[in-house]
């Protein structure tokens, strides 16, 4: 039996499915896209994600934010966005969601947020499977009018897992940061993290360590309640960046639970490490940028 070559499967129109080549078109329009990750559950990547999209509107950027941990979202939440409305508006053959944009206590923002916290009850669990999951984020990527905007955040799941390989594999990331805590049994995990994002080559990889220290509100003194120094060391021996350290600040639990973001709070230690952090990643990728 003579086995045939296969026919060729560049056939114009064909090969790339419509959704992937809207999130391909749209992508163009976004000027940096930066995945935050961590590799360990509870260390507040969202909280830094969030953090750092409203550092990036304080200093003047149009910033959107894609909650792609589709199993615990809690970017709505946190931008006390949960109860918004989803709009949706026919385009050629398909609809696309508007994202509702972000304002704190009635002061809107260039921020623009698209979660799955916003489409299902707060208590109602997810129980998706694999292909349904990646569907969905793929389509919070495409199906949605994100329009111009400087940053890309996207809020990827804890781990290293099915749904950062999608959104990886799909999207051209500028950049990952990966957050850890200071404790050994984190930073095995955050090493996993910061491997798979060079092998997915991003050409910018950084670590971010949440829960540093506590600043004592009676005596003022640091205590390093987890260790000291982990995430810098483990940027080291990864040979990534290190991007800087916010403390545990009260304040920071108690902002998110109502929807304002610490970095709100100026006068904090964790706002004022939120922006200068942030200040360091834009520095960071305009260097890149004008390097290419
Ligand atoms: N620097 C900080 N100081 C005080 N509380 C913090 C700080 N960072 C995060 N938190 C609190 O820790 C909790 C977990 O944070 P967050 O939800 O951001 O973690 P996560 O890593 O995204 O979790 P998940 O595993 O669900 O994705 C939240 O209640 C948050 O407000």
């Amino acid at each position: 039996m003579t086995i045939k070559t296969p026919p060729s499967l560049n056939i114009p129109g064909f090969g790339v499915d419509p959704l992937t080549q809207r999130i391909k078109e749209k992508e163009k329009k976004w000027k940096y896209k930066v995945a935050v990750l961590s590799g360990k559950g509870g260390v507040g990547k969202s909280t830094v994600a969030v953090n750092l999209a409203t550092a990036l509107a304080k200093l003047g950027y149009f910033v959107g934010v894609l909650d792609a941990d589709v199993h615990g979202p809690n970017v709505a939440k946190m931008f006390g966005v949960e109860k918004a409305e989803i709009l949706a508006e026919k385009v050629n053959d398909h609809f696309e969601m508007i994202p509702p944009v972000v304002d704190f206590m009635g002061q809107v923002t260039p921020i623009k947020v698209m979660s799955m916290g916003m489409m299902v009850p707060e208590d109602q669990p997810i129980i998706w499977r694999g292909a349904l999951v990646t569907k969905a984020l793929k389509q919070l990527l495409g199906d949605v009018k994100w329009g111009e905007l400087d940053f890309m955040i996207i809020d990827f799941p804890p781990g290293t897992g099915d749904q950062i390989l999608t959104v990886t594999q799909t999207l051209k990331l500028d950049a990952a940061i990966v957050v850890t805590t200071p404790q050994e049994v984190a930073l095995l995990d955050t090493g996993k993290a910061v491997n798979m994002m060079k092998q997915m080559e991003v050409p910018y990889i950084a670590v971010i360590e949440n829960m540093s220290y506590l600043i004592c509100p009676h005596c003022g003194n640091k205590i390093d309640l987890f260790g000291e120094g982990g995430g810098e060391k483990l940027a080291k021996k990864e040979n990534v960046d290190f991007l800087g350290k916010i403390p545990i600040d009260p304040k920071a639990r108690e902002a998110s639970d109502l929807g304002i973001p610490i970095v709100l709070y100026d006068d904090t230690p964790a706002a004022k490490a939120f922006m200068e952090i942030t200040q360091r990643l834009v520095e960071k990728l305009e260097e890149m940028k004008k390097e290419q």
